[in-house]
């Protein structure tokens, strides 16, 4: 099991990465620094719509505005973002806006808002200008970045930032590690996906509408992951066998070696304690314990790996996978392959009474509040404590964690809260 578990870890440290269009890349790891290889800016330029001047050093600070010296200037041709300024001439002071570059022979922006008058008077006219420091209001060349310097580092979980000044240093694509690849297996004679024309007038007694599958293939995408989805599986222990048979067949890899189609297996439901547990019958025995943990929801699990490929159960209940996923997968995700980042984690305050099962670490969804100017983090509640409450769910922003054998809590108590 241990050497199932190993192989992805190795497996995508040792990637050299895949190339990615720069809109792809967000939410993936990148794979190899990257290095500017322009300065930020790239030129000096104004940080104001105003005047570029030269300007001499200030030995002492004006104390008042009225006490500013002012010099007249000669307004020379005016400076548009996006064009090359001709060298401004000795006595001159050129229109410049925001973003445009410096000419040379100027160090010094003054805002059009301290000019007098304060507006942009045509080429040839005068200006007085009030005296300033040399750098005032200009962002130097490399002032953000200097070229050669690690802009983003290897192993980055790539977010919008990232993202925009990979694009400002002119990278068009990135280099990033490739996702892992998991199969998706949701059980159950009585699950039908939304659309299938057995529910076409009505949904037939017994059978209800999948909500695992939905839900885990969202949580793994958000996490980065390329989810490879079966069709759902009936409660047939050979059923599943030549499903998963399908998915862990090899695929060849161009240097000759060969790997799994998929790096990891994820079923839910099947697992606990019933006379029709599918995936439990067709897998205990082989190299897949089944347990149960002190935790609640997310008691029955599985884990081990099949004929090579490492493998994880969940629970049935949509709730109980939910938690499982978060407490167990999320996280391992995170140290496989760096994404997705990890929960924020939080104390709060309780804002009811709670009670919790004996011997058991019990997790309720609830909604978070922050701090606020005068008022603590608080937590409360949202439904029950049962792993069937979709609804629920749906409402919450936290998992309020009640430690394995704390059994009542006041309300006002400190709890841990994962943020989702
Ligand atoms: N005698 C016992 N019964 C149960 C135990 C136990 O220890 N002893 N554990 C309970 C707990 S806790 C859980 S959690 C569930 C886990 O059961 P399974 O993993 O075997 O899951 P199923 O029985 O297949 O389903 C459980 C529940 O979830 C619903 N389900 C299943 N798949 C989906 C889906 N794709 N979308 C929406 N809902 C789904 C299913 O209909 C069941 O209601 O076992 C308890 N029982
Ligand atoms: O552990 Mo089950 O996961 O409570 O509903």
């Amino acid at each position: 099991m241990a050497k199932a578990w190993n192989g992805p870890d190795g497996a995508l440290k040792n990637d050299a990465g895949t190339r990615v269009v720069l809109t792809e890349a967000v939410g993936r790891v990148l794979a190899a620094e990257l290095l500017a290889p322009i300065d930020l800016p790239p030129f000096a330029n104004s940080q104001m719509d105003g005047f570029a001047l030269a300007a001499k050093p200030l030995y002492s600070q004006p104390k008042t505005v009225d006490s500013v010296k002012s010099t007249t200037f000669v307004v020379a041709a005016s400076i548009p973002a996006g064009t090359a300024p001709a060298p401004l001439a000795p006595g001159t002071a050129a229109p410049i806006m925001t973003g445009a570059m410096m000419p040379d022979g100027a160090n010094a922006v003054v805002p059009v808002e301290a000019a007098l008058p304060a507006v942009f008077p045509e080429a040839g006219e005068a200006v007085s200008l009030p005296e300033t420091q040399p750098g005032a209001f200009v962002r130097a060349q490399g002032s953000d970045l200097v070229r050669g310097s690690v802009a983003i580092t290897a192993g980055t979980l790539l977010n919008a930032a990232h993202i925009g000044l990979a694009s400002a240093l002119g990278a068009t694509t990135l280099l990033v590690r490739r996702q892992l690849r998991v199969l998706l297996v949701t059980t159950g004679d009585e699950v039908l996906l939304p659309g299938d024309p057995r529910a076409g007038d009505a949904l037939p007694a017994g059978k209800i509408f999948d909500a695992n599958m939905a839900l885990l293939r969202a949580n793994l995408m958000q996490s980065g992951v390329e989810v490879v989805v079966a069709p759902i599986v009936r409660d047939e222990p050979h059923a599943l066998l030549e499903l998963l048979d399908h998915y862990v067949i090899k695929e060849a890899l161009p240097d000759g070696a060969s790997r799994a189609a998929v790096d990891l297996i994820v079923t839910t439901g099947g697992i606990s304690a019933g006379a029709y547990e599918v995936v439990k019958q067709a897998l205990d025995g082989l190299e897949v314990e089944f347990v149960s943990v002190a935790l609640q929801p997310g008691g029955p699990q599985a884990l081990g790996s099949y004929k090579g490929v490492p493998f994880i159960g969940f629970p049935g209940n949509p709730v109980s996978g939910v938690v499982s996923f978060e407490l167990f997968l999320r996280p391992a995700l995170t140290a496989l392959s760096g994404a997705p980042a990890p929960r924020p984690r939080v104390l709060a305050t309780l804002a009811h009474a709670l009670t919790s099962p004996d011997g058991k670490h019990q997790i309720r969804r609830g909604v978070y509040t922050g701090p606020g100017f005068e008022s603590a983090a608080s937590v409360r509640e949202v439904g029950g404590p049962s792993s069937h409450l979709l609804g629920a769910l749906a409402q919450a922003n936290a998992l309020i964690h009640i430690p394995a054998g704390v059994t009542e809590l006041q309300a006002g108590a400190k709890v841990e809260v994962w943020l989702l």
